[in-house]
C-alpha cells in the first residue's frame, strides 16, 4: 500500500472510531441521540432511513475531514501570528488585556460580552490582513469575461490572490506593512473605503467560508482567557519566517514566553 493510501485509511479508521463511540452509547442506552453538535448531524444523516437523504459513509468520513482541516489548521495559524503580533506590540496587548478584564473581569467569556470585544476584533482583522490563513483561492472561470484590457478565457483555473490585495499599498496606504488594528476601527468597511474587494480573508460570494464566525468567536474566547491569565513576551530565540503550507505558518514556530499574572497560578 502507497504511504498516502495508508494516511487515507488512518485517518479514515479514526474518523469512524469517534463515530461507533457515539453510536455505541445510542445502542446501550447510555444515550436517546447522537449527540447535538455537527458530528451528532452527521451521524443522523448516515441512519436517515430515507435512501435519498441519507449520507453515505463515505460523505460522513469526507466532512469529518473537511471540518477538521478548514478549521483546525486556519484558526490554529490566525492565533499563533495573534500572539506573536501582542507579543511584539506590548501597547495593543496591554489594551487587548485591559479590553477583556472590563467586560469579563476574571470570569470566562460569555457571549454577550464577546460581541463588546472591539479592540480584539480590530487586532482579529488586522492579523488576518498582514498575515491571513488563507493565501488565496482557487476558481475556473466558466465562461469568457472581460475585465477592462484583461480578457479571462473559458476553464482556465485562477487563483485569486487575497494576500496580494490585503498588502496592496494602493488600497492600504504606505503602511500597508506595518501593524495598525486602528484601521478597522470603525469596522471592515470603513477601513476599506467600502471595497469589498480589498479585505477577504473568509472568501467572497457563495463559496464564502462556513465557519467564519465560529472561528473569530474561537479565535477572541481563547485570546482573552490566556490575556486574563499570562504577559505574553517575545522569545529572543524567534526567527520571523512566515511560510505558506496550506495556510500561512511560522516556518520555525513562535517561541514566547508566558508570564503568569497572578502569583498563586
Ligand atoms: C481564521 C480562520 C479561517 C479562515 C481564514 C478561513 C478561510 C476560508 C476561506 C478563504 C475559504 C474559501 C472561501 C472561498 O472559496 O470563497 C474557506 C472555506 C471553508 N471554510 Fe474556512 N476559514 C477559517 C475557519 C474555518 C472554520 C473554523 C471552519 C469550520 C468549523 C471552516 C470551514 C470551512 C469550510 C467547510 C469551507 C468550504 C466552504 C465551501 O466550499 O462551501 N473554516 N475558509
Amino acid at each position: 500500500m502507497l504511504e498516502a493510501e495508508e494516511l487515507a485509511k488512518g485517518i479514515q479508521d479514526c474518523v469512524l472510531k469517534i463515530v461507533k463511540t457515539r453510536e455505541d452509547k445510542v445502542v446501550k442506552g447510555e444515550a436517546d441521540n447522537f449527540g447535538i453538535d455537527f458530528l451528532g448531524l452527521l451521524i443522523n444523516a448516515y441512519h436517515d432511513s430515507d435512501e435519498n437523504n441519507k449520507l453515505s459513509l463515505e460523505d460522513l468520513v469526507d466532512e469529518c475531514k473537511t471540518f477538521y482541516f478548514a478549521g483546525q489548521d486556519t484558526v490554529n495559524s490566525l492565533l499563533a501570528w495573534m500572539v506573536l503580533l501582542l507579543a511584539s506590540h506590548g501597547d495593543w496587548q496591554e489594551k487587548a488585556r485591559r479590553e477583556v478584564i472590563e467586560i469579563f473581569g476574571n470570569q470566562y467569556p460569555n457571549s454577550e460580552g464577546l460581541s463588546k470585544l472591539k479592540i480584539m476584533t480590530m487586532i482579529i482583522n488586522e492579523t488576518l490582513r498582514l498575515y491571513g490563513p488563507s493565501n488565496g483561492m482557487l476558481r475556473r472561470v466558466g465562461r469568457e469575461v472581460q475585465m477592462e484590457k484583461v480578457v479571462l478565457p473559458a476553464n482556465i483555473d485562477i487563483l485569486i490572490a487575497n494576500v496580494a490585495l490585503h498588502h496592496d499599498p494602493q488600497l492600504w496606504g504606505e503602511d500597508v506593512h506595518l501593524f495598525k488594528p486602528d484601521r478597522f476601527a470603525e469596522g471592515i468597511a470603513k477601513a476599506t473605503n467600502y471595497n469589498t474587494a480589498a479585505f477577504f480573508p473568509f472568501g467572497l460570494g457563495p463559496r464564502t467560508c462556513v465557519g467564519m464566525t465560529f472561528a473569530t468567536t474561537e479565535t477572541k474566547v481563547v485570546l482573552s482567557m490566556i490575556l486574563q491569565r499570562y504577559a505574553i513576551i517575545l522569545s529572543p530565540a524567534y526567527v520571523h519566517s512566515p511560510i505558506p503550507i496550506i495556510s500561512l505558518k511560522p516556518q520555525h514556530g513562535i517561541q514566547v514566553i508566558l508570564k503568569s499574572l497572578h502569583s498563586d497560578a
